[in-house]
């Protein structure tokens, strides 16, 4: 049960709202001028609500409990702080020591942490070294990357608590600690380790807790980490025009493929796109049936090596693709009110795997149920729906829906973030149409309607609306023949195949990427992710959309109504690319006729 978390004379939400009107500057709030110019550097103009509210509190020396909606720029409110008060200390002190711990549940949020140290730190850097200790190193190269006592350590609390038990790390110095993701990182299965972490902490250590929610777990990590935080429950208001526009279509289990090929070949979908899928084998098989027609798309999931999956997000951000599949196995669980599922991450056998694959094509068989089933080969610390910055996603589509409310609001959270607008589209699999093309149906949409009614219900909560988005079903119907070519060449055996192979490849780009890479991190750009896998049979025609498949009406003929138009301003980056794109004879990425604007009127017959 969600339960309210007392309130230490810290503003209500009302006031934190009414608060956020006043114009506060990352200057007004006392950071260390080297700092400054590290916020500049990043364009950051004026500070979040958090960021207003959570600096000060933290500069006081004063714990913090904060809760603020995902993407609402928590990590500065947090890190910002504690750079200053390092960088204050070390104007006295010359003593290096490890003066802040931040914990966080996945490697590549721990990833993402470290990055923002570096960019705020640009202008410091001799006096703030940060490590990183989910990095896949030697136990040889730890110990003496933390041998130096860095400043700031961030690890997940198992790595945290095997480092203080090998005595790698010390944190007899400690002065500040973060959790981050505070509501996330016990359904992880870190709760020993937190425990451990707490018993070895030196009195008087300063904590900090960022989450999206305040639940149980976080009042359980405020009962062993702080003493009488102040306590921030921040509600921005969302203003109109901005946030995430929700739409969801109601379809059948193999008009998902449909939909999906109609969208992304004819582009209907402008930017870049997150796919969230329910398995790992789903990836591979969207991935394979998208290369047909010569979309191409990257894969996110636990059992790729965590180097590979850092470089996907990062060369994502640098809108290198515009496609990523992600599997989304660390499903956020349950209701807010629903008490979370226990023992989710347990050892496995392959067979277990095998069954997983299995169930796709075996209506009847009698799985565990999926979250208590093993995976030894996937990595426990993997996360994607939760806390990573993918940066201007245009649309999260949701072409599995998530089994809770909880976790399609972590899903869509990944779209409109820092102010700007997205879009999220849910396909959904009627009871009726349940099971009925068992090729391309998925254990977890049986319920896909109770899912849907209680995600209307959540976001309706939040005065938003998820609205229908409709396909002319009869226009898209043209594309079907193809869909149904495609869809047969993505066989279980291709998708297996390709599940190996590119585990096999991503293993040998991975340990590239850490050999040579850590010392030449410009040549990054060259290890692509989106490469074609190839299934068993290649049919080169699908790649073309021959006209007479296009309605008559144009692109606009295939969705009728008001739909959603995703907002997506150009960046910098993309220009640049558009504009060497087109010195090299390519056609530009950047398209000068949104597709998705025929809809609102301008025909583009
Ligand atoms: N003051 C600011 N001005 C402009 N952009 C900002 C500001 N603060 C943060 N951002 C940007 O907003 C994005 C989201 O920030 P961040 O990842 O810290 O959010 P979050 O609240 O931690 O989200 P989540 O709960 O999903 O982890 C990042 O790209 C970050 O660079």
């Amino acid at each position: 049960m969600k339960r309210k978390l007392d309130a230490n004379n810290v503003p209500s939400p009302a006031e934190d709202v009414k608060g956020s009107k006043e114009e506060s500057t990352f200057a007004s709030l006392g950071l260390d001028s080297r700092l400054l110019q590290g916020i500049a550097k990043q364009k950051f103009q004026t500070p979040t609500l958090v960021q207003t509210k959570a600096i000060p509190l933290a500069l006081e020396g004063r714990d913090v409990l904060a809760r603020a909606k995902t993407g609402s720029g928590k990590t500065a409110a947090y890190l910002l702080p504690i750079l200053h008060l390092i960088l204050k200390r070390k104007q006295t002190s010359s003593t290096q020591c490890t003066s802040a711990l931040v914990l966080v549940p996945t490697r590549e949020l721990a990833e993402q942490v470290t990055k923002t140290i570096e960019a705020f730190a640009a202008f410091c850097t001799k006096d703030i070294r940060a490590v990183n200790l989910t990095q896949k190193v030697s136990e040889a190269v730890q110990r003496s990357l933390l041998a130096d006592s860095p400043d700031i350590v961030i690890a997940t609390p198992a790595r945290a608590f095997e480092n203080l038990e090998g005595s790698a790390l010390s944190l007899d110095s400690l002065a500040y600690l973060v959790i981050d993701e505070a509501d996330l990182v016990l359904s992880y299965g870190y709760d020993e380790d937190l425990q451990n972490v707490a018993k070895v902490l030196p009195k008087g250590v300063q904590t900090i807790l960022m989450s999206a929610t305040l639940t149980s777990e976080v009042e359980t990590l405020k009962g062993l980490f702080c003493r009488s935080p102040a306590i921030l429950e921040l509600d921005e208001p969302d203003n109109a025009g901005e946030g995430v526009s929700q739409y969801v279509v109601k379809c059948a289990e193999d008009e998902k493929f449909l939909l999906v090929y109609v969208i992304f070949k004819l582009k209907l979908i402008k930017g870049k796109c997150i796919i969230f899928v329910g398995d790992i084998d789903r990836c591979y098989r969207l991935k394979l049936f998208l290369e047909q027609f010569g979309i191409r798309s990257c894969i996110l999931n636990s059992e790729l090596p965590v180097n590979s999956r850092i470089h996907v997000v990062e060369e994502f951000n640098k809108n290198v693709y515009d496609i990523i599949i992600a599997s989304d196995e660390h499903e956020i669980m349950g209701d807010e009110d629903t008490p979370k599922e226990k023992g989710v991450e347990e050892s496995t056998s392959s067979k277990d795997v095998e069954k997983d694959d299995e169930g796709i094509e075996k209506p009847e068989a009698k799985l565990p149920p999926k979250k208590k089933r093993k995976t030894t080969e996937k990595d426990k610390e993997y996360g994607i729906s939760r806390g990573i910055d993918f940066k201007n996603v245009a649309c999260v589509l949701n072409f599995d829906l998530p089994t809770s409310p909880k976790s399609y609001t972590h899903r869509i959270g990944r779209t409109a973030r820092a102010g700007q607008t997205g879009m999220a589209l849910s396909f959904v699999i009627p009871a009726e149409s349940y099971r009925k093309h068992v090729p391309t149906s998925i254990e977890s949409a049986k319920d896909d309607e109770k899912v849907l009614a209680k995600i209307i219900k959540h976001q309706a909560k939040k005065g938003k609306e998820v609205k229908p988005y409709n396909f002319d079903m009869k226009q898209v119907e043209a594309f079907r023949y193809r869909m149904g070519d495609a869809l047969r060449a993505v066989t279980r055996i291709a998708i297996r195949e390709a599940r190996t192979r590119e585990l096999r490849q991503e293993l040998i780009k991975s340990e590239k990427l850490k050999r040579h890479f850590e010392e030449n991190p410009g040549d990054l750009h060259h290890l692509r992710h989106d490469g074609e896998l190839r299934p068993a049979r290649v049919q080169s025609h699908l790649k073309h959309v021959p006209d007479y498949l296009l309605p008559e009406g144009g692109r606009k003929a295939l969705t009728s109504g008001e739909i959603g138009f995703v907002g997506f301003r150009k960046t910098t980056e993309n220009r640049r690319r558009a504009r060497s794109a087109k010195g090299r004879g390519k056609k530009p990425i950047g398209r000068k006729v949104d597709p998705l604007k025929t809809f609102k009127g301008k025909s583009r017959k």
